[in-house]
């Protein structure tokens, strides 16, 4: 058996060394155009032993910038016929974790037919080798499906079998699709750049569950289904199809919750943007671009995210600082790595919202969430780059009829008027409303007890707002006093100084505050002048000393 292998070894390397030989031979005695003439016989003869065309369909477009959207409509469409066809299957739980899909695996190939014409698809991937070892995914794999078909079939697969499995793909998608939250995370392993990860989209909130004026949810509603629809439109008007929406108001207001209400209402995916693990605004733009459609890019607390109001100056600042630091290596070199943490700028962030690459994709809505919309910078906010402000602010009584709605079922109640007029005098959040409304026990009586719990929630918020606002007051008035002292004090002393720098006469012994003893003496003068004794006097003479300070 060795010997046959050793053989076997030996006769192809001999063969091999021939066709080398002739190879070189042909190359160095044909005319070229003979060598053309043979290759074009050459190719036929081929193509008779092997008429198979393939089609190869990567998983990006555009040196790898973009998910192709064939890519994912194959993926899909090979879902559904895989399951039945190939060997080796991987489950992925999709719709509300209720079902499974099964999609072939890589190097796996499974056969398809249409119109009676068979034709074979093949999943693979191949990655560029790298010296370093690693247990994660190397960062330039390379994913693809192969499509492989008679000759004789070029028509009939390029023209119609090929758009019926985008559009089946889509309608598949459409079926099953789960919605993604997803967030980017830092770079793990040999990928240094940030990467977008996924879950599925569960969050139950709707506008229905949602505590806030009636009004303004007509209006929010509204203005996302024009949007939505609105595909025409901005084409139309030149606009990149996508919409901004800032959403302030203090914590607990229900923000987070609305982006969640808004996914469920346009069924569009959400992707949580985390800045501070942003790189710098290259690596900005690409997470954009991986964005797809139909997606809803959110970036809570915006002013905490990023320093946007004082990086401009701050920039001149670390200059400086620059210039300074030659002494101290170690203190540049740490400084050095806080600065690498995130060098995403206000202008990338701009260019972000809606510069050119912003119209990369459609149907994208930016929301960003803020608790103080006093420190954003107003190039930010403005409109068109934030074309929906919307405020989030602390309960009121229509807020709380539809959280006792939706946690204790409870339409009208005696007690709803004293909450009424409670929350018009107490600021208390959903969220704080909510927690007071939990139920704890099925017990019946518990909603009720919930109310009253709320009540005495309020009145303590209400008691403690008072001794707030009280204290506050107390303390203006006592800074008020001390400034008016201090500025007594400074005028004095200014006065003074102007006497004595126009050299008059110096009476400064004799101006407030006298001493005592000074008192005391002037008014033995003073009574034994007028011969009567009584305080006003002793005030009377005091006015007539610094009356005549003034001349
Ligand atoms: N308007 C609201 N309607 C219904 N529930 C709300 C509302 N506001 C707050 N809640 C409840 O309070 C909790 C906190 O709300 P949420 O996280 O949306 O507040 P937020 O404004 O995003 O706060 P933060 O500024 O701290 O991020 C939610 O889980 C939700 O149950
Ligand atoms: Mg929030």
């Amino acid at each position: 058996m060795m010997m046959l292998k050793g053989e076997l070894w030996s006769n192809l390397g001999s063969t091999m060394a021939a066709i080398m030989f002739v190879y070189a031979m042909f190359r160095q005695y044909f005319p070229p155009q003979l060598q053309d003439y043979i290759f074009q016989y050459g190719k036929k003869l081929s193509n008779f032993m092997y008429p198979y065309i393939h089609i190869t369909f990567d998983e990006f477009t555009g040196e790898k910038i973009k998910k192709s959207e064939a890519f994912s409509a194959i993926q899909n469409y090979l879902s559904d016929k895989s399951s039945a066809n190939a060997k080796r299957l991987k489950a992925d739980v999709v719709k509300d974790s209720q079902s499974l899909v099964l999609s072939m695996d890589y190097n796996e190939e499974i056969t398809d037919e249409f119109n009676g014409v068979k034709l074979w698809w093949s999943a693979n991937r191949t990655t560029t080798k790298t010296q370093q070892f690693s247990f994660y995914p190397a960062a330039d794999e390379k994913r693809f499906y192969t499509l492989k078909f008679h000759n004789r079939h070029r028509e009939v697969i390029t023209g119609t079998y090929l758009s019926h499995v985008l559009k089946q793909g889509k309608a598949i998608a459409a079926n099953n699709q789960q919605r993604k939250l997803y967030s980017n995370g830092a770079g793990q392993g040999n990928r240094s750049s940030t990467t977008w990860t996924h879950v599925a989209f569960e969050h139950p909130a709707t506008f229905d569950t949602l505590a806030m004026d009636e009004k303004k949810i007509r209006e929010i509603k509204k203005d996302l289904v024009t949007f939505s629809n609105g595909k025409e439109y901005y084409a139309k008007i030149g606009k990149a199809w996508k919409r901004g929406y800032l959403l302030y108001g203090p914590p607990g207001t229900g923000k987070s919750t609305m982006v969640a209400a808004m996914a469920n209402f346009l069924n569009y995916d959400v992707y949580d943007l985390e800045l501070t693990t942003v790189k710098n605004n290259v690596e900005l733009r690409r997470l954009l671009i991986e964005t797809s459609n139909k997606s809803i890019i959110v970036i809570e607390d915006i002013d905490c995210s990023l320093d946007l109001t004082g990086q401009r100056e701050e920039k001149k600042k670390k200059k400086k600082d620059d210039k300074n630091e030659g002494g101290d290596p170690i203190g540049a070199m740490s400084k050095n790595e806080e600065r690498k943490e995130s060098e995403v700028t206000l202008s990338g962030l701009l260019n972000f919202i809606d510069g050119i690459w912003s119209a990369c994709g459609g149907e994208r809505i930016i929301v960003f969430t803020t608790n103080h919309v006093e420190k954003l910078d107003p190039a930010l906010i403005r409109r068109g780059r934030m074309d929906k402000h919307i405020e989030m602010s602390y309960c009121r009584f229509e807020a709380f009829k539809v959280l006792a709605k939706n946690y204790l079922d409870i339409d009208s109640h005696p007690l709803f008027e004293e909450i009424g007029n409670l929350l018009e005098e107490t600021d208390m959040t959903p969220a704080d409303v909510a927690e007071n409304l939990m139920l704890t026990s099925d017990d019946d009586e518990e909603g009720e007890t919930c109310l009253k719990n709320l009540i005495e929630a309020l009145k303590a918020a209400k008691g403690e707002a008072r001794k707030k606002a009280e204290d506050y007051h107390a303390r203006l008035e006592a800074e008020k006093e001390e400034k008016e002292k201090e500025q007594t004090v400074e005028d004095n002393v200014k006065t003074r100084s102007n006497f004595s720098q126009t050299g008059e006469r110096q009476w400064n012994h004799l101006v407030t505050p006298l001493s005592h003893i000074e008192t005391i003496i002037l008014c033995k003068i003073f009574k034994s002048v007028f011969k009567r004794r009584c305080f006003a006097r002793q005030r009377l003479l005091r006015l007539i000393l610094n009356y005549s300070y003034y001349f």
